[in-house]
């Protein structure tokens, strides 16, 4: 059943079920009466989890080959560090479609644009469920929130929420926003790098600037330094989620039984799950308080969520948990991009050469780059995509569920089944992406397209990258994160030569988090290109 091959890197191999329960029903003999019971209940439940792990994987037919693992607990010990790696592993040997069990539960991967699009895009009726995940789903969200909801009602009320907020018209109108944020933020980093003396961790300067966007955005209030009480709380509850809701890292998610157990992680859920409430659904409160008194109030989510509370049902736990996912899904993710952007740069001198060039070129040096000139700045938009395609902050996605029956290539993906997009491996397609593993930038030089209309081309091979997810649950925050990440990048790389400090090496093979986000952290030095910065940086974003 346990291929030898799918052992290594394990530490320790949990014992096999088998042998040990035949041990105990030797031993119950000689037991009390009490004691048999005990027992023999044991034996009953890890049955019946055995069986429903059998059950999976047996009660349907012609499902997508893959390994077996252990029973009960599948696959998971394989999957608790660098989970895309092993999936990577995987695919090579099992194929583009494959099947693994965590638990009672079912997964396919797909590693492959072409079963991307078919499954989640053409197929998008039946490949939009999420799996309501008992920590996630269940305990943090209490079944609200966008990004966890089953694909109903409750879910296409949210989106259409939300897409108020993040549509290309609300994108145009709050770009000032984001273009005075990214200002900020190079401001803050040059106050801070002392003319490129001081070792700098832009990764605080990164969170903050995400966190701003997305306050302003949602909340219509801004941080004015790092030290607001507010960065810290934010940048916690992000980083709890992103630590707890991983789709493969709770064994809990995968063992009914556990569920209804006191787990750390349901302990941890239920106090993330307060702790968000608190937070965001305070902050909602403050503003529903200022509105009811005729205060001003500026345009945010809070405010049209509370105007159209009637109308749309919404109670104060819906407007709490879809303002906290988009507190959760566009701080860590964009200030992630720009995070590894600045771990990798200082180590190719030759690509920031070529982008201060083309910034020479094409922007000048009395001003900075605006949204309006990434058309006409191919090399730094490559720079960009090519962070994205080497780092995803999520190489798992949000997995999808599939909400009935379905045949794919003579495989049968059961109602239920969950479906994760391996984008480590559809990012490191060698037949693709030529030396996968190397930063090349140029490899997306005549690719012009914004990734928000990639994902939309008909081709999926000609897709930039699989990032922002697929289908009809695909981020609805790509155009908000697009244009933030232009903006902090294209401005970091107009101000700054980025260079690593002697003797201290910048790790990019590992990283913090369970799959993929941010790199470790990490000091560079900031050396401003040329004298007119500050004088630039101080005439622009009052
Ligand atoms: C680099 C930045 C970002 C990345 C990599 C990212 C990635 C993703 C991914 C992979 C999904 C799941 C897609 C799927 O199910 O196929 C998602 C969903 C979502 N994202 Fe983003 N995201 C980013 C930025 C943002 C921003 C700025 C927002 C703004 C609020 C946002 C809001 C959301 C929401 C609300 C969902 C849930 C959509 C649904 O389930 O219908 N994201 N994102």
């Amino acid at each position: 059943m346990l291929r030898s091959s799918d052992i290594a890197g394990l530490a320790k191999a949990p014992d096999f079920p088998f042998g040990s329960m035949h041990g105990n029903a030797t031993a119950v003999e000689y037991q009390n009466a009490s004691t048999i019971s005990i027992t023999a209940l044991g034996i009953t439940a890890g049955l019946i989890v055995l069986m429903s792990f059998l059950w999976v994987r047996w009660s349907v037919k012609d499902i997508p080959d893959g390994p077996w693992g252990f029973p009960i607990l599948g696959s998971f010990p394989f999957l608790t560090h660098y989970p895309e790696l092993t999936l990577d592993r995987w695919a090579k040997k099992y194929g583009s479609l494959y099947s693994i069990n965590l638990g009672n539960q079912l997964f396919v991967i797909a590693s492959d644009p072409g079963i991307a699009k078919d499954l989640m895009v053409t197929n998008g009726a039946v490949f939009s469920d999420r799996k309501e995940m008992f920590v996630k789903s269940q305990t943090v969200f209490v079944g609200r929130g966008i990004t966890a909801t089953r694909y109903n009602d409750r879910w296409r009320k949210h989106r259409r929420i939300a897409s108020l907020w993040l549509s290309h018209k609300a994108v145009e109108s709050y770009t000032p926003v984001l273009d005075f944020e990214a200002t900020d933020m190079i401001k803050a980093l040059y106050a801070d790098c002392q003319n490129g003396t001081r070792h700098i961790n832009p990764q605080a300067y990164a969170g903050r600037c995400s966190l701003n966007n997305m306050l302003t955005i949602t909340f219509g209030f801004r941080t004015d330094s790092i030290y607001h009480p507010m960065v810290k709380q934010a940048l916690r509850l992000s980083r709890e989620f992103m630590n707890t809701t991983g789709p493969m890292s709770n064994l809990v998610d995968f063992i009914p039984l556990l569920q209804k157990m006191p787990t750390h992680m349901r302990t941890r859920g239920k106090k993330l799950h307060q702790d968000l409430v608190d937070t965001y659904g305070g902050l909602i409160k403050g503003i529903e308080e200022k509105m009811v008194n005729g205060g001003n109030v500026q345009d945010c989510l809070a405010k049209t969520m509370i105007e159209l509370r009637e109308e749309e049902e919404l109670d104060h736990l819906d407007m709490a948990i879809l303002a906290s996912a988009f507190m959760i899904g566009g701080v860590e993710t964009t200030a992630s991009i720009m995070q590894w952007f600045s771990a990798l740069i200082p180590a190719y001198p030759d690509i920031q050469r070529k982008a201060h060039e083309e910034l020479d070129r094409v922007v000048g040096r009395n001003r900075l780059p605006t949204i309006d000139d990434e058309i006409n700045l191919p090399y730094c938009h490559a720079i960009i995509k090519e962070v994205e395609r080497c780092h995803n902050p999520f190489w798992l996605g949000t997995p999808h569920v599939a909400s009935e029956d379905f045949t794919y290539q003579g495989k049968k993906i059961p109602k239920g089944a969950v479906v994760v997009l391996n984008t480590w491996t559809m990012h490191h397609d060698s037949s693709r992406h030529p030396d996968p593993e190397m930063f090349n930038p140029d490899r997306y030089i005549n690719d012009s397209t914004l990734s928000s209309a990639s994902s939309n081309l008909a081709d999926p091979f000609a897709r930039d990258h699989w990032m922002f997810g697929a289908g009809r649950r695909i981020c609805p925050g790509m155009l908000v994160a697009e244009r933030e990440i232009f903006l902090t990048i294209s401005r970091m790389l107009w101000a700054f030569d980025m260079v690593q400090i002697p003797g201290k090496p910048i790790d990019l093979k590992e990283y913090d988090g369970l799959s993929g986000r941010s790199p470790v952290p990490f000091e560079i030095l900031l050396k401003p290109r040329f004298e007119g910065v500050e004088d630039v940086l101080d005439r622009e974003g009052k």
